[in-house]
């Protein structure tokens, strides 16, 4: 019987935090070996804008508008059990909204593995480092809980766009993510570049280099990997570790994404690139991640615009197939009628130019 497993790594990490970023260098690498690779996107929003960063030959699925953690539970066994028959791929990349807390998917894809030939190899969860660092000077709120849950739940950690931070700085937001995982691989990155042997090693079960995960057993007696912080977590499953003790399970606790809301725009009207602009930069707090595809009144390409803790960037872009134009808002209880209507005014000023 042929026993090779289909690879999966998570991708995780909070909004805006460079996952897309990891996922196409990831892809570049694994097909450069003559690996065929596959991805699973999961967007909050109604539209899978990241997906046009991907390559076009890469086979992928999505899963839009609901968190695979919570919302669309089920579906990513079944969207896991499609990719599998149809493509055959050698790696599968599940990249989750950035506000799923990984233990849910976990539990989701051990359980597929139990009837198709998949095998999570590990969770790498990006850390948007400016990100963390504030909020752990200011804040106990939920996204700061949600950011504690990926990071404790990860085999790989990037400490990620360090290009914006000062030394002293990151020793600090380092102390933080060192206190809530000791045992993950640490690496600090800028653009989510990391050296693609690591994941390599993971795929290749290197003890050096999972020496601190644990056998992970679920209440349905099946395993996956998961480093030892992750029984923070509240879980009514039993823990048991490589040293082969259990520990106590503790009471069950699924989170929710009740605080977490999203509004999609679709554009009528081509819109001011300097209005949007300024539109954006004055987004509330709360608005944390916004992204979408545009024509803009005022420049004959189409534009990819990110906004993720108030850095903004614009890229060119051919979309790889039919777009329409827009736009993304994901964030806290903001005003989605406030957000629609600045926009809507922003078409009609160009109309009525
Ligand atoms: N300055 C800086 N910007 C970065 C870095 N890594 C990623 N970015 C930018 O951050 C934005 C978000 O990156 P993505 O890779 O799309 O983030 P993501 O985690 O996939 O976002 P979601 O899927 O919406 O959760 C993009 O504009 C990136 O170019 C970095 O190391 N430094």
């Amino acid at each position: 019987m042929n026993t090779k497993r289909i690879t999966v790594f998570v991708l995780s990490g909070f909004l805006g935090s460079g996952k897309t970023t990891l996922l196409t260098q990831a892809i570049d690498h694994f097909g450069e070996m003559g690996r065929k690779t596959a991805v699973i996107m999961n967007e909050i929003g109604e539209v899978n804008l990241d997906g046009q960063l991907v390559d076009a030959s890469v086979p992928m699925a999505e899963l839009l508008g609901g968190c695979i953690c919570c919302s669309s539970r089920g579906d990513l066994a079944a969207t896991l059990h499609e990719l599998v028959l149809s493509e055959k791929p050698d790696m599968i990349f599940i990249e989750s909204t950035g506000v799923a807390n990984p233990m849910e998917i976990l539990d989701e894809i051990t359980d597929a593995s139990l009837i198709l030939p998949v095998e999570l190899k590990a969770v790498i969860t990006v850390v948007d480092a400016p990100q963390l660092l504030e909020l752990s000077r200011t804040s106990r709120g939920k996204t700061y809980r949600l950011m504690q849950d990926q990071i404790r739940c990860a085999n790989l950690l990037l400490l990620n766009k360090t290009d914006l931070l000062p030394p002293s700085e990151l020793t600090e937001v380092d102390e933080v993510v060192r206190e809530w995982n000791e045992h993950a691989k640490l690496e600090y990155t800028v653009f989510s570049r990391v050296d693609m042997r690591l994941l390599e090693l993971f795929e290749e079960d290197n003890e050096a280099v999972l020496h601190a995960a644990h056998t992970h057993m679920t209440d349905k007696g099946h395993e996956h990997v998961c480093t030892s912080n992750c029984d923070h977590h509240d879980h009514d499953h039993e823990h048991m570790h490589s040293e082969g003790h259990v520990q106590a399970a503790s009471g069950h606790h699924h989170h929710t994404h009740d605080h977490v809301m999203a509004y999609t725009h679709f554009f009528e009207h081509p819109v001011n690139s300097h209005s949007f602009e300024a539109f954006v930069s004055k987004l509330p707090q709360n608005v944390y991640r916004a992204k979408g595809v545009l024509t803009f009144s005022d420049t004959p390409s189409r534009f990819m615009f990110q906004y993720a803790y108030r850095e903004m960037d614009f890229v060119k872009i051919t979309p790889k197939a039919e777009v329409p134009n827009v736009a993304v808002f994901i964030g806290e209880q903001f005003s989605k009628d406030a957000v629609r209507s600045a926009l809507l005014e922003l078409e009609r000023e160009e109309q009525s130019l």
